[in-house]
């Protein structure tokens, strides 16, 4: 009976196991389906998502699953699509899931391509495949109905549409592009001379000139910064591009059922549609009913050409509407794209105005005055590189538009099932690391010979089927514009500080723009050393936790440091993230100084880190030794500096340096020279750099010269010990290979003398030598060598003995303390002997040099001196280089004298007492004997004292007591 029922519970099992893998295979057929199917089928999002879950743990498909982030019930991986700079993100992603990792997105499966190999594959290799675009609702009020070019579906009548656009533009581009393009640009200077310098934001002008060469190409009308129809245009395309691009539209696309409830952001896209068609059609019928028409425009092309591209054969006709969307194309397409990248350009250049200098000196070396024309792109390279490296860095579509697979297809090995959207993410192409070196640098030198940049590698339009419409429109203006523009003017950013310079993040939507305006935050500067520590704060005091926090790197943009609270820059073991959200990056490079941005959903803050540092220049003037010091941020120098800012030269113990033979050169309040005339012995010297704002010390850098066969002095109190080192590098050989000498002398022939108790010498591992207790024997030149038939020196090192020597004068009642300094030959005109501690009635003797010693007397009256330290310091150009101390004790003042009269005190008392208590006694007892513990003394005492004794114990005083023990 047991058996049976167990054989049934194994049936029953085996049986649900069966079932379970049937429905799983069949979930993922019907997954494909519902792909095949683009309305979706009725089955739940339930049931899929559980069944698609186990499915992927089962063996049903050959090919292998996409990787990508944990997608959630019902919403998939939607809160990734919402990410407030989505192209940054989704490379991020790539860190973690690869160059091809997939994406949920309700019933939709995105599959997202982080690298030109995989874009080129999809839209290049394979362009027949995924030449689609997603149809969405949303999508298909904005383009009328799948009717623009940019939008629509991947068809007959696409195709035919795309063909009557690209001729009639390049017709019109072969005719007049370049004069167009040319006159904008003219215009265009005309309008910055206005300004005469003052500070502007250039993003309107920038706008204006690139739609005006569009609607000339267009419609052959230009406009003026002024005219309202312009703003009116501009407002509502710019509206439907930022209101389709925002999560209230897209969340009608994933689920109808939002539709049906009332969403006014939707009711101001669909108003905003309205205008800009009854704009385009005010244009068109004025076009059409224009008497002479502009020969050049493409609309007349348009027109002219619809009955020519009527395809019979797939019943295609293209209609006034094709004009239409074709027009919005054109003006969607070439407006904000080319004025996002002309204001990318400038903020690139203000952050590196070298950059600008060098395309102003080609323009000038090679036109020879003139305006640049188009043809002379190939013999302007680095002009040509800056745009390429914009281009690069900040591809104005960064996620280009997204494509749709039209057949079961492949990428990169994976299987792309038909209707699966491709997003092809330009930006994170242009920053894979495999492909750029740097790459989130803005070096626009990788695109000169021999720079090592791909432009391959470099797709900022798109390819394929679907290759930007305007490429070569687009070209054209960013060569000339930028050249026109470089030839005439310095883009500078305001003096103030750098906490004007743009932001280089920017606001990513369909067209990746610099975010308007300059920084709307508070730029704090830090200073720091290379190999500190240093705190940066995000200043975000509401916030809780860290987890919604994110750190950047301007200029590196995508590069964060920290997301979502999680450390992830490459070099993750420098940075670390603190409990108030504050960023810390620990052994500082030079590569580290840039400007860090803090973002929180409350709160967006900036620290620009600069690091001082400091050089010497390797070919000075003769005779002199130039330093520099200076602040560091990513772009080189810091040439404006924040006012109160200030960097002075000190000695290494802090005091300003002293002496004729230094110069300073105040390049900049962030930027000092230091000039020094040469002697042998500033070999090892060291000189700080300090740098203040508003007299406070913010760093101190310390730079120590080398000077070749030069001497390092070191001077030394005698009693103490010293360590001479042998080389900066402690790898030196360890004990016979290291030679010391000092004179003639070799201190290290024999090992053992070196132990030498009297001299107290001995070696250490790291070759240096160390003298225990230094006298004044111990002064002279000391060589460090290899002893090596070709003899290497290490370091030569001249000792100075400091010592303090007393003595009484004549009758005793004063004291002469002598300072000597013994240096070997003579001691150097700039050293110095001080005393400190003495009295007022103490009195320093004027400096002394005898034979090769320095030499300062103390003379201290005896008789008015306290006890007390003294010091005798020796300075070399205002700098303490060593100190002996000394301690003077008068007498009469030591605590003994006070001890000794109190210790007599005590006997005394203590005897008296003693003496009256045996008196007392003595009465008590009468004529009786002494008790038998009583000392020989006493009774002496007690003897010699018969007499007194009769007298009364009450006349006893003190002085009577003194007297009687004194008695004796
Ligand atoms: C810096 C300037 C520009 C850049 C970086 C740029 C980039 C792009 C990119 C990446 C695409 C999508 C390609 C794809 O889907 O794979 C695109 C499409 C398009 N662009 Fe541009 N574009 C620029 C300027 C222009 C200009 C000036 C025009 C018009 C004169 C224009 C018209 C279009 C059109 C009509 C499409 C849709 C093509 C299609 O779907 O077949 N673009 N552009």
């Amino acid at each position: 009976m047991a058996t049976g029922i167990s054989v049934i519970t194994v049936g029953a099992v085996f049986l649900v196991v069966l079932l379970l893998m049937v429905l799983i295979c069949i979930s993922g057929q019907r997954d494909k389906s519902v792909q095949k199917d683009r309305k979706g089928s009725k089955s739940t999002v339930v049931e899929s998502g559980l069944l698609q879950y186990l499915y992927q743990f089962l063996p049903c498909s050959s090919s292998p699953s996409l990787p990508g982030p944990p997608s959630f019930f019902l919403i998939g991986n939607m809160m990734d699509l919402t990410h407030d700079h989505l192209p940054i993100h989704l490379t991020n992603l790539a860190q973690r899931y690869g160059n091809i990792y997939r994406l949920k997105c309700g019933k939709t499966t995105m599959v997202v391509l982080n690298s030109s190999e995989f874009i080129r594959e999809a839209l290049v290799k394979k362009w027949s495949d995924f030449a689609g675009r997603p149809v969405s609702y949303t999508g298909d009020i904005v383009s009328g109905g799948g009717h623009t070019i940019s939008l629509g579906d991947y068809n007959e009548e696409w195709r035919a549409h795309r063909r009557l656009v690209h001729s009639a533009l390049q017709r019109c581009c072969q005719k007049s592009l370049h004069d167009v393009i040319e006159r904008q640009a003219l215009h265009l200077r005309e309008v910055l001379m206005d300004y005469q310098g003052s500070a502007v934001d250039l993003s309107e002008d920038f706008t204006v000139a690139a739609s005006n060469v569009i609607t000339i190409l267009a419609f052959g009308k230009e406009y003026d910064k002024s005219s309202l129809e312009l703003q009116q245009l501009h407002s509502c395309l710019n509206e439907i591009v930022a209101l389709w691009g925002s999560s209230w539209i897209s969340a009608l696309d994933s689920f109808p059922l939002l539709r049906k409830l009332p969403n006014p952001v939707f009711a101001r896209l669909l108003k905003e549609v309205a205008k800009r068609d009854e704009i385009i059609r005010k244009h068109l019928n004025n076009y059409k009913s224009q008497y002479k028409k502009h020969d050049d425009a493409i609309t007349g092309s348009l027109l002219q050409g619809l009955d020519k591209h009527q395809n019979t054969e797939h019943g295609v006709l293209l209609t006034d509407i094709h004009v239409h969307m074709a027009t919005v194309d054109l003006l969607i397409g070439g407006t904000e794209t080319t004025a996002a990248w002309l204001n990318w350009t400038v903020a690139f250049l203000l952050h590196r105005p070298e950059v600008q200098n060098k395309v102003y000196v080609e323009l000038c070396t090679v036109l020879e005055g003139r305006y640049p024309k188009y043809s002379d792109r190939h013999r302007l390279p680095v002009l040509c590189s800056l745009i390429n490296e914009v281009l690069r860095l900040r591809p104005v579509a960064p996620l280009a538009v997204p494509h749709r697979a039209i057949r079961d297809s492949s990428i990169a090995g994976y299987s792309i099932p038909k209707n699966t959207v491709i997003i092809p993410n330009l930006f994170g192409a242009h920053h894979d690391p495999a492909v750029w070196t740097d790459p989130y640098s803005f070096k626009p030198e990788r695109f000169l010979e021999g720079g090592g940049g791909s432009t391959r590698a470099l797709i900022p339009f798109g390819g394929g089927a679907r290759l930007c419409l305007g490429e070569s429109v687009a070209k054209m203006e960013l060569f000339l514009f930028t050249a026109y523009l470089l030839r005439d003017f310095q883009f500078i950013s305001p003096p103030e500080s750098e906490a004007s310079l743009p932001d280089l993040r920017g606001v990513a939507s369909v067209v990746l723009k610099a975010a308007a305006g300059l920084q709307s935050f508070d730029n704090l500067v830090t200073f720091a050393m290379i190999g500190d520590t240093i705190t940066l704060p995000c200043g975000t005091p509401f916030i809780k936790s860290c987890t919604s926090v994110n750190w950047t790197i301007a200029e590196m943009v995508g590069l964060e440091v920290v997301n979502a609270g999680r450390v992830t820059a490459p070099d993750a073991l420098r940075f670390g993230l603190l409990k108030d959200c504050s960023l810390q990056i620990n052994h500082l490079v030079l590569d580290d100084a840039r400007l860090y941005s803090c973002h929180s959903p409350v709160f967006n803050s900036s620290v620009s880190l600069q690091i001082l540092e400091v050089t010497e220049n390797p070919t000075p003037a003769n005779g002199t030794i130039e330093l520099q010091c200076y602040l560091n941020t990513y772009k080189g120098l810091v040439s404006n500096c924040n006012k109160g800012i200030h960097i002075k030269w000190i000695t290494e113990d802090n005091t300003p340096l002293n002496g004729n033979r230094f110069h300073y050169k105040h390049v900049s309040d962030c930027f000092s020279k230091l000039f020094i005339t040469k002697r042998l012995t500033d070999h090892h010297r060291k000189w700080k750099c300090q740098l203040t704002q508003n007299d406070m010390i913010k760093a101190t850098i310390t730079y120590t010269t080398t000077i070749k066969d030069g001497i390092e002095e070191v001077f030394a109190a005698v009693g103490e010990s010293v360590s001479l080192s042998c080389s900066n590098t402690s790898s030196l050989g360890v004990g016979g290979r290291v030679k010391w000498t000092v004179g003639e002398r070799t201190l290290t022939d024999d090992i053992s003398s070196y132990k030498d108790r009297t001299e107290a010498l001995h070696v250490n591992k790291d070759s240096s030598l160390v003298i225990s207790k230094v006298s004044a024997l111990h002064a002279g030149d000391y060589q460090c060598s290899e002893s090596t038939d070709q003899q290497k020196v290490f370091n030569k090192i001249r000792l100075h003995t400091l010592d303090v020597i007393s003595e009484h004068g004549p009758g005793g009642d004063n004291l002469t303390l002598t300072c000597v300094l013994t240096c070997i030959n003579e001691c150097g005109k700039d050293f110095n002997l001080t005393w400190s501690g003495g009295s007022h009635n103490s009195r320093q003797s004027s400096l002394m040099y005898e034979k090769n010693t320095l030499i300062n007397r103390l003379f201290l009256p005896l008789l008015s001196m306290a006890s007390a330290e003294l010091t005798c310091f020796v300075h070399r150009e205002g700098d303490v280089m060593a100190s002996k101390k000394w301690h003077t004790i008068n007498p009469l003042q030591t605590p003994a004298w006070a001890v000794l009269p109190l210790a007599l005190m005590i006997c005394i008392t203590a005897g008296g007492l003693y003496v009256y208590m045996k008196r007392k006694h003595n009465k008590d007892t009468g004529n009786e004997q002494s008790s038998v513990g009583m000392t020989h003394v006493y009774d002496v005492i007690q003897d010699a004292n018969n007499e007194e004794l009769t007298q009364p114990a009450t006349t006893t005083s003190v002085y009577d007591l003194l007297q009687a023990v004194n008695y004796k």
